[in-house]
């Protein structure tokens, strides 16, 4: 099928370069002129290992291209995807202003009847809004149907995400147009859901506030395991082994964030008091989710009796491992309280030190290696488990740093290495490590 994807971010690159990859024609608009140069000329501007060879093959095999032409990506196309940024608003809801600017340059340059599949994360009715809009505004007289196909992809797998999915959701009120998009997914051989707009939208949003419940949860029991003496590793490999559980999302940390969890609870329970719905519970989790990534300050400021003055070595800053994405990352709200009371930061990330730097204050000594950020600070934290700090030896930690000090927002390392190796190991949700004097 010809296809065309407006919106060539993480969605729409992936989602463009998976249907390519299966057989379809894609066509991806963006009004970026950078992005879409950068793509033409057979670059990803997103970081994840696989990405370029499949744009490479996809290229080769001429099923993918790009423009920010809408009048081209537009023409002889039977699907055009939405994947749009929908980001917050001040008042927590989702800011549809581009997916409607998106949706207007559809109206005026259809010329064929189309179905219109929303990818981008959008509030319950918002694809009704997106039907009769397209039909309002539209230049010509063609048929448009509109089906929801939230995307669950997560960075950094997110290829990997899109070809072994757990499920397919499809909402539509026109059947036709429901088994078409079905089809269309099919070679992916992932379960498929049927669904009105309305419950595909509900699902979106409820996955995403159900799997960060889990996060705010686990990490409420790691600090209650820290006062208990109890290891919340322990705990949470014997909670998860429930299969009524599950083991997924049940790693204790310095809080959720990324261009998602943050922004789509906000609007979930934006429009929870819009319906006069409240939805407490996710107003609970984000909460514990804002305190969480305090705490790793509050324990290097009680261990060192303040932060004046002192240089930390801050490993891993992207949100999370494998992407160079620093939207809501727990790493910012963290060195600007870490800054603001007088402490030196030394910040080393394997791939997001770019955008750090527009992010961050100016204050912050960038280091090309784990070496050079460790060398004499006083201490480290660690705040995203890439494999690269993981993998790092601890005498090198022990050799480089001015005090053999670390404080681990990931629980990297077992207790047991940190205690051989005489370390001073402060973790999440588990007893704190002091060497034998
Ligand atoms: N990033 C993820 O992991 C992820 C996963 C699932 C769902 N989602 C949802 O998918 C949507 C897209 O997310 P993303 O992270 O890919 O967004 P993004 O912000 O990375 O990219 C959006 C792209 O749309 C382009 N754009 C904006 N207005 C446009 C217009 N009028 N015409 C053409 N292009 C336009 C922008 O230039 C940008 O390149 C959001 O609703 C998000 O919540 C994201
Ligand atoms: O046990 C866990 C799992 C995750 N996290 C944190 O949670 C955040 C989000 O992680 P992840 O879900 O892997 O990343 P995203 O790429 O943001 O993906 C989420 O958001 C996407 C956008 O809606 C959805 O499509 C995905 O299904 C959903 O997992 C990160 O800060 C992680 O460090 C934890 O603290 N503990």
């Amino acid at each position: 099928m010809n296809i065309a994807v407006i919106g060539t971010g993480y969605v729409g690159l992936v989602t463009g370069l998976c249907l390519a990859q299966v057989g379809h024609y894609v066509t991806c608009i963006d009004i970026d002129t950078n992005k879409i140069d950068q793509l033409q000329k057979g670059h990803s501007p997103i970081y994840e290992e696989g990405l370029d060879k499949l744009l490479r093959e996809n290229r080769q095999q001429k099923r993918i291209e790009f423009t920010t032409d809408y009048d081209m990506g537009l023409a002889d196309k039977q699907m055009i995807l939405l994947a749009v940024g929908t980001p917050q608003k001040n008042d927590g809801s989702a800011d549809l202003g581009a997916l409607f600017s998106a949706c207007r340059a559809i109206a005026e340059h259809l010329s064929t009847d189309v179905i219109v599949v929303t990818k981008s994360t959008v509030p319950i009715g918002t694809n009704e809004r997106i039907q009769d809009y397209i039909k309002q505004h539209a230049v010509n007289n063609n048929a448009v149907s509109v089906v929801s196909v939230p995307e669950f992809l997560r960075q950094g797998s997110a290829v990997q995400d899109t070809f072994h999915g757990d499920r397919i959701v499809i909402g539509g009120e026109n059947t036709e147009a429901v088994e078409t998009v079905a089809e269309v997914y099919q070679p992916f051989n992932i379960p498929i859901i049927k669904t009105d707009l309305r419950s595909a939208e509900m699902i979106k949003y409820a996955s995403n506030a159900f799997l960060a419940a889990k996060i705010s949860f686990i990490n409420e029991v790691a600090n209650l395991c820290e006062r208990a003496g109890a290891n919340i590793d322990d705990v949470s490999r014997g909670v998860g082994m429930d299969k009524r559980i599950g083991n997924h999302f049940l790693k204790a940390g310095t809080g959720y964030g990324g261009s998602c969890f943050p922004k789509d609870l906000s609007a979930i329970i934006a429009y929870g008091r819009k319906v006069e719905q409240p939805l407490s519970i996710l107003e609970c989790v984000q909460r514990v989710n804002e305190k969480q990534m305090d705490i790793l300050a509050g324990k290097v400021s009680k261990r060192f009796r303040g932060l004046k003055g002192i240089t930390i070595a801050v490993l891993g800053l992207s949100f999370k491992p494998n992407t160079d994405d620093m939207r809501n990352a727990p790493s910012i709200p963290l060195i600007q309280k870490l800054i603001e009371n007088g402490a030196n930061i030394n910040a080393f990330d394997p791939a997001a030190t770019e955008t750090a730097k527009t992010l961050l204050s100016d204050k912050v000594f960038y280091y090309e290696t784990i070496d050079g950020a460790l060398k004499g600070a006083d201490c480290s934290i660690i705040i995203t488990d890439w494999k690269e700090i993981i993998d790092y030896p601890i005498k090198l930690f022990k050799k480089h740093l001015a005090r053999p000090i670390i404080f681990d927002g990931r629980n990297c390392f077992s207790l047991k290495i940190m205690k051989e190796n005489g370390m001073e190991y402060y973790s999440i949700g588990r007893p704190a490590i002091f060497p034998i004097s």
